[in-house]
Order: C-alpha cells, then structure tokens, then sequence
C-alpha cells in the first residue's frame, strides 16, 4: 500500500474533530486564521523557499538570509502587518516563525527593541523607538564577553564618565572583555545595547546598558575605535549559521550621557549616581521577556519534530506480516509508542504553559508599570525554571524523533537534523539551563526558610504553605485508572517537590557558610528546582508520564510505593493505547504546511517513499555520474590495486 493511503485511513480513525483541535492549538479561531494565512503566504512565496538551505555555503546563506529578512520586511509592510510601526505585533512574528530562518532580525525585534522599551527613559524611548520600529537602525544585544556569559556581573566591558565632555568612554580593557556571541554583531547591526560597567570616578557601580553606534549608516564602516566581526561557523550546516553570532572590542569610544539606559538609575551631568526606586534586577528584563517567548516556542519546535515523527510512523512498515500481508506499521509497537505519545503531550503541554508564562508575565508587567514589584522574583524564577525545562525536554525530544525516524531521520531531507541543529543552542542562550535551574532552587530555598518566619508563599510555590500535609502524604492509590484523576496526580507531585526542596533546606543549614553548602549541593538543588518547574507543567496539563520517567523520586521521597508506580506504567500503557487511533489527526491538528515542515518523511500526505528517492538524484554529488575527483583519487588506486594483483 502507498503511503499516501496509510495517512487517509489513519485520519479516518480520529475520535475527535480536528477542526476544533486546530482552533484549540491556535489560540482561538482569529488566531488560527492568522496563522493559516501567514504560513500559506510564506508557504507560496518563492523568496521563502528553504529546500536548498543544506547545499549552501556560508556566505551564501548568509546573503540569502539577508534577502529573506529584507523581503519579509517589504511584506510586513506591504500586507501592513505591523500595525502602525512595530513588528512586534503577532502578525510580524508569524510572518517571521513561518520563514524559519533565523536573522538578525530576531535580535533587533526580540531583544534590542525590547531593551530599550524597558530600561530606556520615555524620553530616550521616544528618540530611539521609531527609528528601530522602521528598521532604520539596526540593533542588537551585546552583553555576554569572551570571558563571561552566566555571571553578568563579571562582565569587564567599561563604561567610565567623562564630566569634561558629558561622555562615557566605552572600552575593552582585556582581550577576554571582548563582547562575543550577540546575534546580528558581526555583519549587521548599526547598533547596540552595550552592557558595562558603569564607572564615575573610579567608583564601579555595576552593569548598566548604554546604546552605542557601532556602523555608520551611510557606508556600513564600523566607526572608530570599533572592531568587529563574525565569531565563525557554528553547529550544524545551516542551522544557526544563518546568523551572524560576532566579536566586538572597543578602544575610547566616546558617546553622549544620554545614551546610558536610564530608567533604573541615572548619571546626571555632574556625574552623581542616582538610583530609582525600583529593583536593580529590572537591568535583567530582557532576558526575563526573552526567556518567557523562549517557553512559548519550545512547544512548536517539539510539535514539528512530533508531527514528522508521528506521521512516518503511521507509514513506516517493519516485520510482521503474515501469509504476504502487510507489515506492522512501525507506530503499532509499544515501544515506538512509549517513545512518542509522550512527545505528543509534551508538545501540548507546552503549548498550554507557554499561554500560562504569557499571562504570568503580562500581569507582573501591568504590576510594574503601577510600581508594585512583589511578583518580580516569582517571574523570574518561572521564566529562568521553564525556559530550562521546556528547551531541555524538546531538544531531547527532536533528538528522540530522529531516532524514531530510523535511518532515514538522519537524512538532512527529514528536516530532523536542522531543526536540532538550530533549536539545541536554545539550552544554552539566554542563560544556561543549569544555571537557570540554580536560580529556581535559591528561590524555593528561601521559600522554605521563609516559611518560618510566617511569610506565606505565593503563586506556584503556594502549595509550600500546605508544607505539614504534604510531609504527611502518601498516595492512596489502589488501581491504575485512580491514576487518571488531575488531584490524584497533582498532589504526588506537590509532596515530590516539597519533600525535595525541604530535603535540600534542610542539608544547607548543616553548613556554616550557605554559599559553600550550596555550592557543594547544587545537583541536588536542581534535582528540585526541576521536580518543582514539572509541577508548574502538570498543575497546568495532566502529565502522567513525567510521574513514570521519574519513579525513582516518587518512591524515595515515600510518595508513593513501588506498587502504585507500576499501576502507574499499567494506567499509561491504556493511555498509549487511547491515543494511537487519533495520533496523526492529533499531529494534524498543528496545521503545519508542508513549506514549514520541511520534511519528506513527515510529508502530509504520507508519500515519503517516491519523494526521498526523487530528492536523492537532486544532491550535487548526483550531478555527474562519475565524481570530481575520480581521476586524480580513485582511479590511482584502483589501478594500483590491479598492479598488486598482478604481482
Ligand atoms: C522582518 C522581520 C519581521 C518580523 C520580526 C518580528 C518579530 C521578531 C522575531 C523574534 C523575536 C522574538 C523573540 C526572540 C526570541 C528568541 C531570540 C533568539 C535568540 C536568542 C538569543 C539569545 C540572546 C542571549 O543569550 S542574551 C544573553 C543572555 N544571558 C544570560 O541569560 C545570562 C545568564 N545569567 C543571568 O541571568 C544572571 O547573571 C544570573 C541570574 C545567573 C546570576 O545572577 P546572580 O544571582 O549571580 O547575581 P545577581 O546578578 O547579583 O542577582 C541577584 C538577585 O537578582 C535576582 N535576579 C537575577 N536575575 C533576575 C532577573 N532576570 N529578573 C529578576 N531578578 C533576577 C536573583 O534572583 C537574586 O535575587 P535575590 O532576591 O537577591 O536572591
Ligand atoms: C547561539 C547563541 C546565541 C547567542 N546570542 C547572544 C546574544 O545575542 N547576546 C548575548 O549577549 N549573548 C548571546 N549568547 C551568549 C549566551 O547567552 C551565553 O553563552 C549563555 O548565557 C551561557 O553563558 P556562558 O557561555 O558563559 O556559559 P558558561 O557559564 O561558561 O557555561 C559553561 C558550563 O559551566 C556551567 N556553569 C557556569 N556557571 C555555573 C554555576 N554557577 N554553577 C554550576 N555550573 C555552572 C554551565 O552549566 C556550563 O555547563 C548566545 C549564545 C549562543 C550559543
């Protein structure tokens, strides 16, 4: 059978209404008019074409990367997608999701723009703002150095006042003060965020953002005083190579006090450094902004790999048949299923606490605006904790999907390696996954050492105010459908996470010096600070195969007992089961254009046989018969071969 008939029959088995699920994973039935439209756009858009990206040299995929953000500029505008001048707006962004390339575009959009809309005075706002807004400067965000990313604080970028000139004098004093990695720097931006330290005389006082200039805008020379570059090719063929990730060092370079980011704190012309009332850790609300977008993309990337994986499973066929009948479709074995159906709810789960973080951080926003801070740690601790969890897990799980893809997943016409190529440095960038997960544990730390106190947790450490009963729980779970039940499941996790963080408060206090004990506790401190982001996960979507994959905790922190894990297994087994017949109209319900997969084996209508072998004959090395090379490197061989033989 054609595997264009597998995937019919296979949507033939759904139990629900697709239409509706499109709607539920869009947003609402607007959103999913939007976004049917953009990609179909982008899809139609000969410009947009992405199937020769593998072939390409770096810098002609750089230049083609240039001419597609340049185009989908012009469409911005032309199909006047960005509201009145910002491409922030959700039709831009589409627009940009479905071209699926990354570009300096992401950094100027994403993070300089951002920068200056939440650090910069409204003065500066209204003198930086529209020039970004119609991309007539460029910028980018230049804060990690050579020496130091994590640790912001250790940055050693300079920025000393000159009271004489009203100036700061920017300044790389060593070679490992030289900014590297910031997105869009090396070929691109004509501007930049810049963080240094602030220094008034000879008094530092931290990290701060200025804007700089960096290119002039008539001949795209870096002005004096300015050097920099691309830092090279990165993993992967195109991937992230698309981006121009650059070096830049400064030697005295002199720009107005105005272009200090000022609404945290100020330098006022004599020089004197001025504070707002507000938290210092607003200097960090980029990242904060970033890291929630980061948890809203996690869920398309894994849902993509999902889709591929899910859709050549229903037409894969190994072992099996019987009498000359048909082989096992690859996605009828339990294992297969294991692998994927998790994957699967994953994929919406994080789609579901993506929408949450949103709301999270829209609220915090409005509350800073009104000058109220209370929920500020909270957000940070659920921006850094799920932007850790969700791009650890879908990083893993694109990689997982190869492997379900077989042989042909390692194919670059699967789609499967770019896409880990381009998504796997998402563990990395704005922030560390462990380093985040760090952040998470000292917040529960001090969660629980406040408990004392009488301070009652808030938001999603709330359950810690129930510390007594969840110390108390066992689960009374007595057959596997009990398993099914939100509470039943919630609570395990609830008393997982509180007997964790209680575990590790409690081995701090044996160290004199907290800092040490941290530090000599760090894994398990993670070990909780993850129990505690999955509970956010599951308190927002029932996940059950997070409970299994994670037994081991469950049953040393007496939460539940051996017997209760495997009614657990059993309970998710029937789940897998369930979910087979609707597995393709549940990957179906993404909406995802065959252009944005850009994946033969996860090919709509399942015909992945003829496509891969028409699409071998188009590789380059098919262009001749006989190779380049063959005379200077084969043929020597083969006759000297002939010549042993003789002999
Ligand atoms: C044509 C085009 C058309 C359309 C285009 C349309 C749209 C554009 C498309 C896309 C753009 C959209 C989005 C972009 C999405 C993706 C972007 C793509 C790629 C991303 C590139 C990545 C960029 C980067 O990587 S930037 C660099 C990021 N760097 C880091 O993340 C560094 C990590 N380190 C840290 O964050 C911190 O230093 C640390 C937290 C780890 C260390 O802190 P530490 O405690 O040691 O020190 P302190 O600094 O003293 O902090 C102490 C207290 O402060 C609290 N804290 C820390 N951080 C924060 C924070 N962020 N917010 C609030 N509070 C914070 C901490 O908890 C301590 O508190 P306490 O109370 O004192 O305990
Ligand atoms: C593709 C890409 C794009 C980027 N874009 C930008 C950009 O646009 N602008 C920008 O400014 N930066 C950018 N960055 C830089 C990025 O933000 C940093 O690389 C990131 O924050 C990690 O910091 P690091 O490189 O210093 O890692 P390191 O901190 O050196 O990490 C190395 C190892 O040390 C461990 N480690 C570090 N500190 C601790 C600790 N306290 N406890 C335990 N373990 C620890 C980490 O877990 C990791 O295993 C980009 C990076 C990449 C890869």
């Amino acid at each position: 059978m054609e595997g264009v008939d597998h995937l019919a029959f296979e949507r033939n088995k759904a139990q629900f209404d697709v239409d509706e699920m499109k709607i539920v994973w869009a947003g609402s039935r607007e959103d999913f008019e939007l976004s049917d439209r953009i990609s179909r756009l982008v899809a139609s858009d000969p410009v947009f074409r992405k199937d020769d990206r593998a072939a390409l040299g770096r810098k002609e995929l750089f230049k083609n990367t240039l001419r597609k953000a340049a185009h989908a500029w012009k469409r911005v505008i032309e199909l006047r997608l960005s509201g009145e001048f910002s491409a922030l707006e959700p039709e831009a962004y589409k627009l940009r999701a479905f071209v699926d390339q990354p570009a300096f575009t992401d950094l100027h959009w994403g993070m300089f723009v951002p920068a200056i809309q939440g650090q910069g005075t409204d003065e500066q706002q209204q003198k930086w703002l529209p020039l970004a807004y119609r991309m007539q400067i460029i910028g980018c965000y230049a804060q990690t150095e050579l020496g130091h990313g994590s640790n912001v604080q250790g940055l050693e970028t300079t920025a000393t006042f000159d009271p004489k000139t009203d100036e700061f004098v920017i300044h790389s004093p060593t070679l490992t003060s030289s900014k590297w990695w910031p997105g869009g720097l090396g070929k691109v931006s004509t501007h930049a965020v810049v963080y240094a330290r602030l220094i008034i005389d000879g008094q530092d006082y931290g990290v701060h953002g200025f804007i700089v200039q960096l290119r002039s805008l008539d001949d795209h020379l870096p002005l004096p005083g300015i050097t920099i570059g691309d830092i090279g090719m990165k993993f992967g063929n195109a991937a992230y190579n698309t981006m121009d990730n650059g070096v830049l060092t400064f030697d005295h370079v002199r720009i107005p006090r105005n272009q200090m980011l000022m609404r945290v704190s100020q330098v006022t012309r004599e020089g004197k450094y001025v504070h707002s009332n507000v938290p210092r850790q607003l200097v960090y609300g980029t990242m904060v902004y970033v890291r929630q977008k980061i948890v809203a993309d996690a869920s398309v990337a894994l849902s993509r790999a999902v889709c591929i994986a899910t859709r050549y499973s229903a037409v894969r066929r190994q072992f099996g048949s019987h009498n000359g009948g048909l082989e096992t479709q690859v996605i009828d074995y339990k294992t297969q299923q294991s692998r994927l159906f998790p994957l699967l709810a994953s994929a919406y789960a994080f789609r579901f606490v993506g929408e949450w973080l949103l709301w999270l951080y829209t609220d915090v926003t409005e509350r800073l605006k009104a000058k109220d801070f209370s929920t500020l740690p909270e957000a940070h601790a659920c921006t850094a904790g799920l932007k850790s969890l969700t791009t650890t897990a879908t990083a893993d799980g694109i990689e997982e999907c190869r492997k379900l893809c077989g042989g042909h997943g390692y194919l670059c016409s699967s789609g499967l390696p770019e896409l880990f190529a381009v998504y796997v440095p998402a563990c990395t960038y704005e922030g560390d996954n462990i380093v985040l997960l760090l952040q998470v544990a000292r917040h529960l730390v001090k969660t629980v050492s406040q408990l004392s106190t009488g301070n009652k947790p808030v938001g999603t450490t709330a359950y810690m105010a129930r510390l007594e009963q969840l110390l108390q729980y066992h689960s009374d779970v007595k057959k596997a459908e009990d398993w099914l039940k939100p509470n039943v499941v919630l609570e395990a996790f609830e008393a997982r996470a509180a007997r964790m963080c209680v575990a590790c408060a409690q081995n701090l206090s044996k160290f004199s010096n907290p800092e040490e004990g941290f530090q000599e506790l760090a894994a398990d401190l993670v070990e909780a600070a993850v129990a505690h982001c999955q509970l956010i996960v599951v308190s927002n979507v029932y996940a059950l195969s997070l409970l299994h994959k994670h037994l081991g905790d469950f049953i040393s922190t007496g939460c539940i007992d051996p017997k209760q894990g495997s009614l657990a297994n059993e309970q998710l087994r029937n789940l897998y089961s369930q979910v087979r017949p609707n597995a393709v109209a549940l990957v179906d319900a993404y909406n995802y254009t065959d252009h944005y997969l850009g994946s033969i084996l996860g090919r709509y209508d399942g015909n992945v046989y003829p496509k891969l072998y028409e699409e071998a004959w188009k590789d380059p090395l098919n262009d001749s018969i006989v190779p380049d090379g063959f005379k200077e490197y084969i043929q020597p061989l083969l006759k000297q071969q002939l010549r042993n033989a003789r002999l």
